[in-house]
């Protein structure tokens, strides 16, 4: 069995169908990938697998269990969310809004989990004291990420981490996304930008209209017909 499996998981708002009988698995140490155009129906996914959207079918399921309905049970799991729009504190400072993200943990635990973002992201650590509304977007990309990572998680759901930033930025984040799949997590990276999120993924998934249309690796993906026409606009 998968280490996280979704199964046939259908998501309404309304009369609006956001997800249809969406599969998915993913494992320990995998990027998977899901692209898909505006309004597909990534981020519900992601919401739904957060708990913060209830489907009205389908299951999710992590480590041969069933996931809880609470957002707060599925962060204690070990299942982050960094949301599109990264979801930074403006008003608190870089290393308030990393205390944020290790809100589970205290003391001595809490001051290495700092050590550890800190080296991980030396731009914050300079920056510690700083507002972060001051911050431009891919460091505040970069915050996002680290605040994730310091409620230890086994999958971090990434939303569109690359949107608005320029492609040398976009680079250095990718850079952080793959160090951070070679510590063991596992990585759902929901993106517009294919091109980036299939040469990283080991797997992904492409959703139109809240359904799965493909699945395969990110290089039978980056050369199908399909995905050429409609994502990369060859
Ligand atoms: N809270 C909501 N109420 C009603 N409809 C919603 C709500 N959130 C999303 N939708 C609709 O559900 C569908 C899927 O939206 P979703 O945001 O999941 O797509 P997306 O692929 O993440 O798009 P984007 O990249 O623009 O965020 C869209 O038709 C959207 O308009």
């Amino acid at each position: 069995m998968a280490m996280f499996s979704v199964e046939d998981l259908s998501v309404h708002y309304g009369y609006v169908t956001a997800l249809k009988n969406v599969s998915l698995t993913a494992e320990r140490g995998q990027i998977v990938s899901i692209i898909g155009s505006n309004g597909a129906g990534k981020t519900s996914l992601l919401r739904t697998i957060s708990g913060l959207v209830k489907p009205v079918h389908g299951r999710i399921t992590f480590m041969d269990k069933a996931l809880p309905h609470q957002a707060h049970k599925i962060v204690g799991l070990g299942i982050v969310h960094v949301p599109e729009g990264r979801g930074t504190f403006s008003g608190l400072t870089i290393q308030d809004n990393l205390l944020v993200g290790g809100y589970r943990f205290r003391g001595g635990q809490l001051h290495q989990d700092l050590v550890e973002q800190y080296e991980l992201f030396p731009l914050l650590k300079h920056r510690k004291t700083q507002f972060a509304g001051t911050l431009s977007g891919g460091e505040q990309q970069m915050l996002a990420i680290s605040r994730g990572l310091m409620s230890k998680p086994k999958i971090l759901l990434l939303d569109e981490p690359s949107l608005g930033l320029a492609p040398l930025v976009v680079n250095q984040v990718y850079d952080v996304i793959r160090r951070i799949r070679d510590s063991d997590i596992t990585i759902i990276l929901v993106e517009q930008n294919a091109r980036k999120a299939l040469s990283i993924c080991d797997k992904a998934y492409v959703l139109e209209n809240g359904e799965i249309r493909a699945t395969g690796t990110g290089g039978e993906l980056l050369s199908s017909d399909l995905v050429k026409k409609a994502y990369l606009g060859q």
